[in-house]
């Protein structure tokens, strides 16, 4: 869909100090890279909306610059400047009276398209964002809340800006929408490829979507930036230590690919092979196929079979998946499985543990 470059984000010793003194930013330099997500982080009151405002002019800097590209965004027309960067707020911001669709194909319109061209834009951009089709036609009202902010990410992209803002997009809607939402946008970057510039206060939403992190103190001052991994292994001090949460281990376990853990066949026995009445270790019966059909405890036969509920890919999951697998394991075993859901092997958690060293000594 993408057919606008993406753009770099600079902030070049910008710092904001508003009327009455109070200073929201503080000689802020970062840069926040074309066609990734930057997410900024922090408490209440740190800097976050004001240095995300600054990128398209809704506040002005009390000092130091902020450039697209090479460009400084103060002397650029603050309309057209706009225009390039798609907006998706907290509520969505939905006009009330407007169908869904005209809400979507508002900034179209305004830069000149035929409202029947932007219906069908509005048609193409719904479908992108997972809304069904026969919602067009209905007003804000009759939306569910991860619905409407749907149509708030549709409505943003609908210029197809270089750049997309987002200020808490999904922080009012409920645990379960909003990680819907996170994985969608997720998928919907892998297409548009935006440079995007994403506030939370959610340390959890924020390693989810990071391509790198932001993390703001008090005060407006950046205090570091990284990829999540990178912020989860080694926090630059204690306030990011503190501020990522109590299980920065196990979600660093979402990074480590899960491609090198050691893999055992003894264990998997196929269909049609009775399992030995006296065998010492839990048995995963798979069938012609390959494919896991149950677990057979150790003393038991396979008629007893027990549930193996969860499998990892080593192809494409993380070790966090592969424990996982492992945990929910009556056996304790991690089943490891191709994209066609055919056993590769068994991990035990001495396996996972390996890997998990293998990985902290690579760091
Ligand atoms: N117009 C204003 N006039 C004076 N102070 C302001 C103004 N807007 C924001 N502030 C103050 O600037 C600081 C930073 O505010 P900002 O909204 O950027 O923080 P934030 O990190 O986005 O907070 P939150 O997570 O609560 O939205 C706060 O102390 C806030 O009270």
């Amino acid at each position: 869909m993408s057919t606008t470059p993406t753009a770099t984000v600079t902030f070049e010793g910008v710092s904001k100090t508003y009327a009455d003194g109070t200073i929201a930013v503080d000689n802020l330099d970062l840069v926040c890279p074309a066609g990734k997500i930057t997410v900024f982080v922090g408490p209440s009151g740190c800097g976050k909306t004001t240095s995300l405002r600054m990128i398209n002019r809704m506040i002005t800097p009390s000092a130091g610059r902020v450039l697209l590209a090479d460009q400084d965004v103060s002397f650029l027309d603050a309309a057209a400047l706009r225009r390039q960067m798609g907006y998706v707020i907290q509520s969505a911001g939905l006009f009330p009276h407007r169908t869904i669709e005209d809400n979507i194909g508002t900034v179209p319109v305004l830069l000149g398209s035929s409202r029947r061209q932007a219906r069908q834009q509005a048609a193409d951009l719904m479908a992108r964002v997972g809304l069904d089709p026969s919602m067009a036609r209905r007003y804000p009202y009759q939306l569910s809340g991860g619905q409407q902010q749907r149509v708030g990410v549709a409505r943003a992209l609908a210029a197809d800006p270089p750049v997309l803002l987002m200020d808490e997009p999904f922080s009012a809607v409920d645990p379960m929408v909003r990680h819907d939402l996170q994985l969608e946008l997720l998928r919907l970057q892998t297409e548009i490829g935006k440079t995007i510039v994403f506030v939370t206060h959610d340390i959890d939403e924020a390693v989810t979507l990071g391509d790198q992190i932001a993390v703001f103190q008090r005060g407006g001052h950046l205090t570091q930036v990284a990829g999540p991994e990178t912020l989860l292994a080694e926090p630059a001090d204690a306030f990011v230590d503190d501020f990522m949460g109590t299980d920065k281990g196990v979600k660093w376990l979402s990074f480590i690919a899960a491609d090198d853990v050691p893999l055992h066949q003894e264990g998997v026995t196929p269909a049609g092979h009775p399992v030995a009445v006296d065998h010492e270790r839990w048995q995963l019966v798979v069938d012609d196929e390959q494919r896991p059909t149950g677990w057979v405890a150790p003393g038991e036969t396979s008629e007893q079979l027990r549930a193996c509920r969860r499998t990892f890919r080593p192809d494409r999951d993380q070790i966090r998946a592969a424990l996982d697998s492992a945990l929910l394991s009556p056996a304790g075993l991690a089943v490891a499985v191709d994209s066609e859901d055919r056993v590769l092997g068994l991990a035990s958690h001495a396996d996972l543990a390996t890997s998990i060293r293998a990985a902290r000594t690579q760091r």
